[in-house]
């Protein structure tokens, strides 16, 4: 019986050797070059077929990227949607095996009574690898072929701040490094994603590295028209002035802000100072709302929510924008044109996709939490941070302060020797 099985798989690899043989694929390179005449991708002219032409390849640590040349008639598109068929066959693998090798090959097989399922998954896990692709267009299709896969578990821990500077915070990992975004450098972002895949958790991250990161220097507004739940652990902070759950409180929250957004800018114009950073202030307001969408048939309030991303950076206001149904009415154009960063969970259309990035992309990203395109001068596709909310509580506990309802807190920034800048906030929460 065991050697009916065995045999049997050998004989599978045989025969899997043998049709890819036939199919004269050995790399990775035929292999793509198959997938592209199997799936129609080359085109016909006539009696002459226009094939894509690989122009360029080049190893790295990671793998192999291969640049073709499309034909005519064929867009990035076209070759976005074989992604699936094209990462499927660079995983196809070819094993010979001698019977001199067979207790190797199988050496760890469990003879227990679930042998013969043992042995079709160690076959399978054999012939079958675990290489990603990831496909770009400038002029030149890019296909890269990564060796291993991006993991999907990266856990926030308190490490990754260490390795932060300034005003920057993790935002994941790629398969070679650490992304973190600079909000002194790139100020406002987007953050968008169908249900589920990860929004809330990034920007609880990015909430707790800046309150641990700059303690003294942050102030929070937080806006959570999801009933306020995942912000809620926040509200009792001393860097958090406002944890608002409706849109009304949310209108109240943001008419704070502005008032001291003008504030701010009045100082600066007064002190003939062109920013917060020539102006020494080390304060930076973040403004963060999740389910912006909501907000979007609330003119008054989306009215300062663009004033905000147009008039804040200098001032030293920041928005992150977050939000489950991008489209060109939930995002209106003065917030993208102002938000230099997205970060794009996955999408459902290509044209959510667009209104995000201006790109498609995001309805390609696999089904897995946490993967994401984060954009600023480039794409890159990164597993975004797990932070626990055990672990959010514990970290964040030296900053709680008791908090009265609308009591009124002043920060105020002191400058050596000079001037002296006072925002009075209101807290609703
Ligand atoms: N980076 C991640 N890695 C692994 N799992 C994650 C990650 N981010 C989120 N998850 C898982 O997905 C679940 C949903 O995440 P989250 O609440 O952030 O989704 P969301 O995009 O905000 O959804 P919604 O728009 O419905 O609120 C989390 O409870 C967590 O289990």
């Amino acid at each position: 019986m065991i050697f009916e099985v065995v045999t049997t798989t050998i004989f599978g690899a045989i025969s899997l050797k043998a049709y890819q043989a036939k199919l004269g694929v050995g790399n990775d390179s035929k292999k793509i070059n198959k997938v592209f005449a199997l799936s129609g991708l080359n085109v016909k002219d006539g009696n002459q077929t226009l094939t894509t032409q690989l122009i360029r390849k080049k190893n790295h640590d990671w793998g192999i990227e291969y640049r073709y040349r499309i034909p005519l008639g064929r867009s990035f598109h076209n070759y976005l949607n074989k992604k699936e068929e094209i990462q499927a066959a660079v995983n196809v693998r070819s094993i010979k095996i001698q019977f001199k090798d067979i207790r190797k090959y199988f050496k760890d097989l469990k003879f227990d009574k679930e042998l013969i399922s043992n042995i079709k998954d160690i076959q399978t896990k054999k012939l079958t690898g675990n290489k990603e692709i990831e496909m770009e267009y400038d002029g030149v299709l890019k296909i890269k072929v990564y060796n291993t896969a991006m993991t999907n578990d990266f856990k926030y821990t308190i490490d990754l701040l260490e390795k932060c500077n300034g005003w920057e915070v993790p935002i994941g990992i790629t398969r070679t490094e650490l992304i973190k975004h600079d909000f002194d450098k790139v100020y406002n972002m987007i953050i968008a994603g169908s249900p589920g895949y990860g929004k809330s958790v990034l920007l609880k991250n990015i909430i707790t590295s800046l309150v641990i990161r700059k303690q003294k220097d942050v102030k929070l507004t937080l806006i959570d028209l999801k009933g306020g739940l995942a912000f809620n652990r926040f509200k009792n902070l001393d860097q958090v002035d406002t944890v608002a759950k409706t849109p009304s409180e949310a209108l109240t929250a943001l008419k704070s802000v502005r008032d001291k957004l003008v504030k701010m800018i009045d100082y600066l114009l007064e002190n003939g100072y062109e920013d917060v950073k020539e102006a020494g202030i080390k304060e930076r307001f973040f403004c963060i709302i999740d389910e912006a969408a909501d907000l979007s048939f609330e003119s008054e309030a989306l009215e300062i929510v663009k004033d905000i991303a147009r008039r804040g950076r200098g001032a030293g206001f920041r928005l992150i924008y977050a939000t489950q149904y991008p489209t060109n009415e939930t995002l209106p154009s003065q917030v993208r044109q102002n938000c230099d960063s997205r970060v794009c969970f996955m999408l459902q259309t290509n044209t959510a996709s667009r209104a995000v990035l201006d790109d498609s992309g995001a309805e390609n990203l696999p089904l897995i939490l946490g993967r994401a395109i984060y954009q600023t001068d480039r794409n890159v596709i990164v597993q975004t941070p797990l932070i626990e909310n055990k672990d959010i509580d514990e970290w964040i506990k030296p900053f709680i302060i008791e908090k009265k309802e609308g009591v009124n807190i002043e920060t105020s920034k002191q400058k050596a020797g000079a001037d002296t800048f006072v925002i009075k906030t209101t807290r609703l929460s």
